[in-house]
This record gives structure tokens, sequence and C-alpha cells, in this order.
């Protein structure tokens, strides 16, 4: 896939967010420069550049039936297969664009359907990846060498998740563990992880350490995971309210998909300089 920046004076992005999880969005259908993981940490420094969880690009869609191609860029500059809130603000801004009540987006977890529900915007994440239940056994691991108790789930999202169950997601210091989990050797990839309580059979309490070396306000494609795990250990049913620390997103694990259904909001529109872009030198 193509990243490509417009060729102008500046480079237009606009500044978006889910719940907090934060998200500067550059529309580069009409070509230009790649994005790269340079241009990523640039951005998403939040002194010298703007700050943003995601870097959202939006491309030249490489089929009819989708609205756009979409690539995700985390702050240190590495690339993510998926992105759940930064998938719903895209898809809102095509929506608007479009005036559609639904349309697809290519990701590289593949085509992700998104529609309006009301004032909120749905996508559907396509279906969980359990094979990752299998890498405890692929990659033999102790699990009691993490540092915390317990047997965390795996569930790739077209990324990878690490959901533990715990008895307060609240009282987790995420600082103190997400760096030692992310890279822990169990995770070749690295991975986002995140910590559950069951509050009841249709809500769970959550709070993520994503990959990048973040703790952030919300993550999409982390509570579609952790709503998985709940539901396959039997903890809740496969409709999940998953309150965040920016609010709540509904889970619904359905035949086709797992589709998420949550708010998303429009900051500022910028335009970054030239000079900032090192073009005119
Ligand atoms: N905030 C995003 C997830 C980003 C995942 C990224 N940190 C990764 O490296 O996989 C979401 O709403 O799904």
């Amino acid at each position: 896939m193509t990243r490509q920046t417009p060729q102008s004076a500046g480079l237009a992005f606009r500044k978006m967010h889910g719940l907090g999880n934060d998200f500067v969005v550059i529309d580069a259908r009409s070509g230009g420069e790649p994005v790269t993981a340079a241009l990523a940490r640039a951005v998403g420094d939040r002194r010298w550049g703007v700050g943003f969880d995601q870097l959202v690009a939006l491309l030249p869609p490489s089929s009819p039936d989708v609205a756009a191609d979409i690539g995700f860029w985390n702050a240190d500059g590495s690339e993510a297969g998926a992105c759940g809130n930064g998938t719903r603000c895209a898809a809102r801004l095509l929506l608007d664009e479009t005036g559609a009540q639904a349309l697809s987006v290519r990701t590289l977890n593949g085509v992700l359907r998104c529609e309006r529900a009301g004032a909120l915007v749905r996508v559907n994440m396509g279906p969980p990846d359990l094979e990752w239940d299998r890498i405890p056994l692929a990659y033999p691991v102790d699990t009691r060498a993490l540092p915390i108790e317990g047997s965390p789930a795996a569930v790739g999202m077209g990324n990878p998740h690490c959901v533990f169950v715990v008895e307060d997601a609240a009282a987790v210091d995420l600082a103190a563990l997400g760096p030692g989990l992310e890279h822990h050797p169990l995770f070749p990839e690295r991975t986002n992880v995140e910590f559950v309580h069951v509050i009841d059979p249709g809500t769970i309490r959550m709070r993520v350490w994503e990959r990048g070396g973040m703790i952030t306000q919300a993550c999409g494609s982390g509570a579609c995971a952790a709503a998985v795990a709940t539901a396959r250990a039997g903890l809740t049913g496969r409709h999940v309210r998953v309150i965040l620390d920016g609010g709540p997103l509904e889970i619904d694990w359905r035949e086709d998909g797992v589709w998420m259904t949550g708010p998303t909001a429009h900051v500022f529109d910028g335009v970054f300089s030239p000079e900032f872009l090192g073009e005119d030198e």
C-alpha cells in the first residue's frame, strides 16, 4: 500500500478524537509524498508537533468498493494494523463528506464496514483472530514470569492485544506494568495491554496501555479484544458496554465480526508549515 501526502505549501490535517483517543487525520487521497515513520514521530510530538495517539492517513481507494484506504501510525513511528477509534473518526469524516449512511474502508486488516448510528459511528472491526490464543503454546512462556498475576487472553483484532481480567482495573499501575508487558518476549510484535474487570454480564471497565508506549483514554480495538476475551471466558455476553477512562463504547460480537459503536469529535483543522515539514530549506 502506498502512503502519500499532498504536495503543496504546507500539509492540511484534521484533529479528531473518539473518547479522548486522539488523532491527526491527514487526507492523502490526492497523492503526494509518502507518510513516513519520521513524519509520524514529528507530528506526534506533543511539544514539537501537534500530538496524537495515532496518525490516521486517508489514502486513495485501492478498489471501487471502498471510500478510502486508511493507514495508522503510533507516535513512536510504528505502524498499526488496526485502530478502532481512528477508523470511526475517518469514517465520520468520509460519511460527512458524502452524506452517506454507510460506507466501507480498507485497512491492513481488510475491508471494514462503517455506518452512522444516530449521532454515533459504528464499525465492523472484523472477526477476532483467536489463533492468538495459541500463542502461549507457540511461544511457551510461564505466565508467572509476567509482571502481574493471572493468565492473560491474547486476542488479535488486526493488531495484538493481551487482556488481563483483574479485580479492579482502576487500581492497576499502568505506567509501571505497561512497558514490560508491551515488550515481553511472548509478543514478538509487541502488544497492546488491557486490564478489565467485570461490572455485570453486560458491562466491563477497561484501562489500556497501547503498543507504542502510551496510556490512552480509550482504545477501540482493545475494547473489542477485551469484550471477546470476557465473552469467551463466560464472564459476559457477546454484547458488552466497555467503560474506558474516556467513556463508554458498545461492543457487539456478531457472526460477521466485532461491531463497535461510539462517539467521534472534530476538534480543529490546521496546516503544518513548510518549515515544520522541512520543505523550505
Ligand atoms: N487506539 C487504537 C488502537 C491503536 C493500536 C496501536 N497502539 C497498535 O500498535 O496496535 C484503537 O482505537 O483501536
